[in-house]
């Protein structure tokens, strides 16, 4: 299949010169989804900050369709970013909440209306268009968080710890919920988490980064019975 995201020798290294993230080379196949695991301070965040135009690398390419898109900002690059803690409008209903992207687009009322109708019922949320956010529970708002960041029809899906923000019982529940909505999509996915069960349930392909580092990449089932190190074997156990 063809490589839609490629990433290639892309580095970053700190104020005091220690590197945040050290030779990331990565290909995403179209339509694939990669979860990117690793403990706290990896890089995860950064190399999804790059991806998404909000930092930049001191060196390497990163590559969509072919074409390096360093130089493009962030909403030229119509990549969907779903934060940790939602970033909703609380004083804001839910329509306008999921409508805001294309808003932002100058897109007209009358056109946000059926796209927003096709959000809520791809995330399960009709009926509640007029609710306010601040009265909503954890999981109604991240899928409202999920649908605002589809709405616009991104290119690529990036969630960073979407699930974090949730009550640890609910996190199953949601997490199938969230990969069930993420099945019927066909969009390619980069779900970033500290916690391997999330990361083998949302990703077909994982990498595990650690300390800026991509240690080792590949299927759940490679992760658990042929870690390449020490450090992996202890960090999957
Ligand atoms: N702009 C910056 N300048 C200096 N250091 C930075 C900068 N951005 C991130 N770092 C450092 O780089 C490391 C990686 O940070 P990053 O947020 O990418 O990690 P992470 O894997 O997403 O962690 P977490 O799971 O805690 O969110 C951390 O040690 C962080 O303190």
């Amino acid at each position: 299949m063809e490589n839609e995201l490629i990433i290639h020798n892309v580095s970053k290294t700190s104020a005091t010169g220690s590197y945040i993230l050290n030779n990331i080379n990565l290909a995403l196949p179209r339509g694939s989804r990669l979860s990117v695991l690793g403990p706290s301070g990896s890089g995860k965040t950064t190399l999804l900050r790059m991806i998404a135009g909000l930092d930049t690398p001191d060196s390497g390419d990163i590559r969509f369709n072919g074409v390096s898109i360093l130089d493009l900002p962030p909403h030229k690059r119509n990549f969907g970013m779903m934060f940790q803690d939602y970033a909703l409008f609380p004083h804001l209903d839910v329509f306008a909440n999921i409508a805001f992207g294309l808003k932002m687009k100058g897109m007209s009322k009358r056109d946000q209306a059926p796209i927003v109708e096709q959000m809520l019922s791809l995330t399960n949320l009709k009926g509640f268009e007029n609710r306010k956010v601040d009265e909503l529970s954890g999981g109604e708002r991240q899928r409202v968080a999920l649908a605002r960041t589809l709405a616009p029809g991104p290119r690529l899906l990036m969630l960073d710890e979407p699930l974090s923000a949730l009550d640890r019982v609910l996190r199953k529940h949601l997490l199938d919920q969230l990969t069930q909505i993420l099945s019927r999509l066909h969009i390619t996915t980069i779900f970033v988490t500290h916690d391997h069960e999330e990361a083998f349930a949302a990703g077909a392909q994982i990498i595990l980064m650690n300390q800026g580092k991509i240690v080792q990449q590949g299927s759940p089932d490679q992760l658990i019975h042929h870690p390449v190190n020490d450090w992996i074997k202890s960090f999957m156990a």
